[in-house]
């Protein structure tokens, strides 16, 4: 039954062919299956596949989507923006028994943005199946995600606070969940989020599947997941392929930070982009370079994680639909967040951390297209540029003199 929750899919725009493999370090005994017809998929979430404009499964989805249909656990580590989110979306579709009407599949976030995201992308997929999804994200009604529960839903894809606070309620009922999926899991297992998470998986029932995904695993996280765990399959990307080919990464020296502002518009002014990111380290300095930028009549978003949910949402939906080419923003869009035409990324301020790095990154050059990455770096910090370089065997060289080259 289509309720409102189910908007017909709209078909990606792309007929282009998926992202390289990389090696991948998979456990024994894991295969790739190279079409999404051979992977005894139902033909209700085929149709939604091919729906949704994918005609064959990238490297990550052709060793992860069955041992998750399968019921195992599993570790799936892949480069940004080649089909992660897809592959628990349309495994979690084929997984759902629709005949009934409660919460099967878990799919924690760390914002709230990219659960409404999975939440979208679960929905097209699961639209001929009739998969019924709701994003559970705080910043919201509470009184909507009440009604939509009791509505009754297959997967809620949420952020742990509000997630956590509906199971307490009993308004999230927890009896049927056989998957729980940890997106961004390294940042969902790391200080910020943990302590929450095992809250909430004490609600969980114990023949729990867990599926675990990100771009980035420290050895740290890897060595956590024993505890909850049970035999996990690992798909895991080395880390000198972790970087994305088709992506070229620059650095600007900048004596002084009162530089950056500057070489900004340069670039924009210059650069034939569709769309881009900058990226700040601070809230304040996102709306003071968003105001500095409108000054200079430029037309630019900005978002960061203290706006109002609403506000942030339609931030967020004027800049898909392109009616912004420039997004000043936090870590808040670091990771996941899947904007086909953004094509420049630009570290106003260089990430606090290497993997981060990454997932700023991988805003650009998804599913195989080309993208640029821009680092403003003053003296100082060259120095962290060259340990991610070596970190993960990339090369990030000097931006040429003409913005105009780069693209
Ligand atoms: N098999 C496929 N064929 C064509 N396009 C695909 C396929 N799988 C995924 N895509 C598209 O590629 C883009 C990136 O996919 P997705 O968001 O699942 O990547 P991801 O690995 O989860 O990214 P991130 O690391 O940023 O979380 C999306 O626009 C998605 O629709």
């Amino acid at each position: 039954m289509a309720t409102s929750s189910m908007a017909r899919p709209v078909p990606a725009t792309r007929s282009r062919p998926p992202a390289a493999a990389a090696a991948f370090e998979t456990a024994p005994g894991v295969e790739a299956v190279s079409s999404f017809d051979s992977m005894g998929l139902g033909d209700d979430v085929l149709r939604g596949i091919y729906g949704h404009g994918f005609d064959k499964p990238s490297a990550i989805q052709q060793r992860a989507v069955v041992p998750i249909v399968r019921g195992r656990d599993v570790i799936a580590q892949a480069q940004s923006g080649t089909g992660k989110t897809s592959t628990f979306a349309l495994a979690s579709c084929q997984i759902v028994d629709t005949s009934r009407r409660d919460v099967q599949v878990l799919i924690l976030s760390p914002t709230r943005d990219l659960a409404s995201q999975t939440e979208r992308v679960v929905l097209a997929i699961g639209y001929y199946r009739k998969v019924l999804a709701h994003a559970c994200v705080g910043g919201k009604s509470m009184g909507e995600d009440i009604r939509k529960l009791e509505h009754g839903v297959h997967v809620v894809s949420g952020t742990p606070g509000r997630v956590l606070d509906m199971i307490k309620r009993r308004t999230l009922r927890t009896r049927a969940i056989k998957l729980l999926v940890l997106d961004e899991a390294d940042e969902m297992l790391s200080r910020g989020f943990k302590d929450q998470i095992y809250d909430l998986y004490r609600f969980l029932p114990p023949e729990l599947q867990v599926v675990l995904v990100s771009a980035t695993f420290p050895t740290e996280i890897l060595e956590m997941t024993g505890r909850f765990m049970t035999d996990p399959i690992r798909i895991v990307v080395k880390r000198d392929e972790l970087m994305l080919e088709r992506v070229d990464q620059y650095m600007v020296p900048v004596e002084r930070e009162d530089w950056k502002f500057d070489t900004l518009c340069d670039l924009y002014d210059n650069c034939p982009i569709s769309q881009g990111v900058v990226f700040c380290n601070t809230k304040r300095k996102v709306e003071w370079l968003a105001e500095k930028m409108r000054d200079s009549n430029f037309t630019v978003s900005f978002m960061h994680g203290e706006m109002p949910q609403k506000e942030r949402d339609a931030v967020m939906a004027g800049f898909r639909s392109g009616a912004t080419r420039l997004m000043i923003t936090t870590d808040v869009w670091a990771r996941g967040i899947d904007v086909e035409q953004v094509c420049l990324v630009v570290n106003y301020d260089l990430p606090n951390s290497r993997e981060l790095y990454v997932h700023r990154a991988g805003r650009v050059g998804r599913f195989g297209r080309k993208g640029v990455v821009v680092n403003f770096v003053k003296d100082k910090e060259i120095q962290i540029l060259r340990d991610i370089e070596q970190y993960y065997g990339t090369n990030i060289s000097e931006c040429p003199e003409d913005p105009a080259d780069i693209i």
